[in-house]
Order: C-alpha cells, then sequence, then structure tokens
C-alpha cells in the first residue's frame, strides 16, 4: 500500500519584508500564489524512516531527517504516537534552492500523504500547525491557490484569484541561502528605517479581477535587492526575460529562480524560447497559476482511497 501526494511550487507576487525580529525572522506581508511545477511525494510502510529522490536537482536534496519530508513524517508520529517507520520518495520537479519552496512542498506533501497512510486522523488545523513548525513557507504548500501569508508568512489568508496567469521561470546554475539573503537585506538596510510590512491593495484587486496587465505594475519583491547583491547575474536574466516581452521580471522569494509574468501562452512560449537562448540561465519552464495545494492522487489499483486536503 501506498500513498502519493502532488505538491504545488510558488511564486510569490508580492514580498514586503520588515525590519528583522528578535528571534531572527522578518514580518512579512507574503502574497503567494501556486503555479503549476509539482513535486510528488510517495510514501509506504516500511521497516524504518527513509527519504529517496529523483528528478531534478535530486543529487542536493539532504536523504537524512533534516529533510524536510522526513521532519513531517516525524512530527507527525510523534503527536500521533505512532512509530515512524515509512518509506519516503520525493520525485521532484520544483527546483531546490530556488525561491519556489519545494522542499516546504515536499513537507506538506509528506505530512499529508502519512496521514492518509496511517489513518492519523489530524485534522486541517493540526496538520497546518506542523506545517507552521515545519517553516514559514509549508503552511502555503498545503493550501495553494493564493493567499496572504501574514506574521513570518505563516499566518494565511486565501485569496481570490480571477482567472489564469501565465508564467516562465528561469532557472539558474547555483542556489541561493533564504537565511543568507535574508541577512543582505538586512545589511542593506542597515541605517534606515524599515516600514511596516503592507500587503498591497492594487494587488490583491489585480489577483481577484485576474488581470494580467494589472498584477504585472502591482508585483513587488523586497528581497530582490539582496538576491542580485549575492548573485549580480541575475539581473541579466531579468533583461533577457523583459526584452522578449515579459510583463513583469521579478527575482521569485528569495530566489535565485527569476519569474516573468506573461499575457497569454504565446508569448509564453516566446518568453521561454528567449529566455533559453539568451545563455543567463540554465533552464526554462512555463506554468500557469493559481495551482490547488497538495492533494491526495488517486491511489494505483487496490490501495486507500484518495482523499482530497
Ligand atoms: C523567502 C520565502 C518567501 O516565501 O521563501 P523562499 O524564497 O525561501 O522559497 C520564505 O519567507 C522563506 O520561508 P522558509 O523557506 O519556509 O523559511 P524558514 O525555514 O521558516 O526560515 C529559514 C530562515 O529564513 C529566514 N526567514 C524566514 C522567514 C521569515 N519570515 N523571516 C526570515 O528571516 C530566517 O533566517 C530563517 O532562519
Ligand atoms: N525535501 C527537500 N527538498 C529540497 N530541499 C530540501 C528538502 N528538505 C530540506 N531541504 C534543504 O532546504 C534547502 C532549501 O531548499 P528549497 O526548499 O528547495 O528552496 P527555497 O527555500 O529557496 O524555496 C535546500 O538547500 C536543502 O538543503
Amino acid at each position: 500500500m501506498s500513498v502519493t501526494v502532488r505538491v504545488p511550487a510558488k511564486v510569490n507576487v508580492q514580498l514586503a519584508v520588515g525590519a528583522a525580529r528578535p528571534d531572527g525572522f522578518h514580518d512579512l506581508a507574503n502574497v503567494f500564489l501556486a503555479v503549476g511545477l509539482y513535486d510528488e511525494v510517495t510514501v509506504e510502510p516500511a521497516e524504518e524512516l527513509s527519504v529517496t529522490c529523483a528528478g531534478t536537482d535530486a543529487d542536493q536534496v539532504p536523504l537524512d531527517r533534516t529533510n524536510l519530508a522526513a521532519r513531517a513524517a516525524l512530527a507527525l508520529a510523534e503527536r500521533r504516537g505512532i512509530e515512524p517507520a515509512v518509506r519516503i520518495h520525493i520525485a521532484k520537479d520544483i527546483p531546490v534552492a530556488g525561491g519556489m519552496a519545494g522542499g516546504s512542498a515536499d513537507g506538506a506533501g509528506a505530512l499529508l500523504a502519512c496521514n492518509e497512510l496511517w489513518q492519523a486522523g489530524a485534522s486541517r488545523a493540526e496538520l497546518l500547525a506542523i506545517c507552521a513548525d515545519l517553516g514559514s513557507d509549508v503552511p502555503f504548500s498545503l493550501v495553494g491557490g493564493a493567499a496572504l501569508g501574514t506574521g513570518r508568512g505563516e499566518r494565511l489568508t486565501a485569496l481570490e484569484v480571477g482567472g489564469t496567469f501565465h508564467w516562465v521561470f528561469a532557472m539558474a546554475g547555483r542556489g541561493l541561502s533564504t537565511p543568507a539573503v535574508f541577512r543582505e537585506f538586512d545589511r542593506l538596510a542597515e541605517g534606515r528605517a524599515v516600514p511596516e510590512p503592507v500587503a498591497s491593495r492594487d494587488l490583491l484587486d489585480a489577483l481577484a479581477a485576474g488581470d494580467p496587465d494589472a498584477l504585472a505594475a502591482a508585483v513587488s519583491n523586497d528581497l530582490e535587492p539582496a538576491a542580485l547583491s549575492l548573485f549580480p547575474d541575475l539581473a541579466r536574466t531579468l533583461d533577457a526575460g523583459r526584452t522578449a516581452g515579459a510583463l513583469a521580471a521579478l527575482v521569485s522569494g528569495s530566489g535565485p529562480t527569476t519569474a516573468f509574468l506573461v499575457r497569454d501562452p504565446e508569448s509564453a512560449t516566446k518568453v521561454a524560447e528567449a529566455l533559453r537562448t539568451s545563455g543567463t540561465c540554465r533552464s526554462v519552464r512555463t506554468a500557469t497559476a493559481p495551482a490547488p495545494g497538495a492533494r491526495v492522487l488517486p491511489s494505483p489499483r487496490g490501495t486507500t482511497a484518495p482523499a482530497d486536503a
């Protein structure tokens, strides 16, 4: 018997960052949008906990108990008094350390999958609380769609999205560490007052209207200067996408993946091709948004019945 859960990547269409808090985190107004690039997490009973990973960047994924999928299984098992005897396999399609919440996706996926496999019966609220303990981005991976994250990004309010948005993503040749980018944000902010992070009304209206031009005018990422400071070549990728006709070009979260909002599928193909030939990135993908959150996939013959998140 096995259970497989599919979980989306995210892009942050707004990432407003406040001053560093005493606990080292930053308060955010984090507008998450789930995009149609997915990892799949499969769990099945085993003698002991193990993690395997295949696919894009699989060699960069830790296979020990620091893996967010393993941590999620352990957290649920501990709460429920269950032996965490489970084999976890991650089929990876979300770039690693790319600012698209791939590790968070695997954490949320493993949690939902183990809840199903073990028939552990954790409620949605309990799953969300475990997600928040695992990382700031993990609750959103469970929920998907679009949401405003406040606090360190873990407190979610679902947002209305009035249409399909088309995106192109350029993957960089190396990753960027999220803590390093926040540290660089603090360094760049030294000596100036950092305003409270607030969600943009124009941006929320653009999402609700499904209007790509209005969304393009409103996107912003306060971590972008820090990511560019640590990885200056990203400016060339952003320029290549803009020149090819993207409505907006921005760094995804803490980077280094760059995200390009385009008007329609034709424009996505054109911008993707221009980025591929620009020599400024490692690979290019297109995807639409919003995508649903973590979902149990229908099981192959005779295993557990599918259940939505
Ligand atoms: C920047 C964002 C934007 O969505 O995503 P990524 O670009 O990493 O995907 C997130 O805030 C990343 O969330 P996540 O990757 O879950 O981070 P966590 O594990 O909670 O924290 C890792 C480290 O990032 C920094 N951190 C994270 C969140 C936050 N609100 N303030 C912070 O300062 C802290 O240094 C923390 O120790
Ligand atoms: N299941 C996982 N998949 C990817 N990375 C993981 C996973 N579990 C832990 N990590 C660690 O988290 C780091 C950040 O990875 P990831 O979540 O992909 O990026 P980001 O935080 O930029 O969205 C990786 O460098 C890796 O060391």
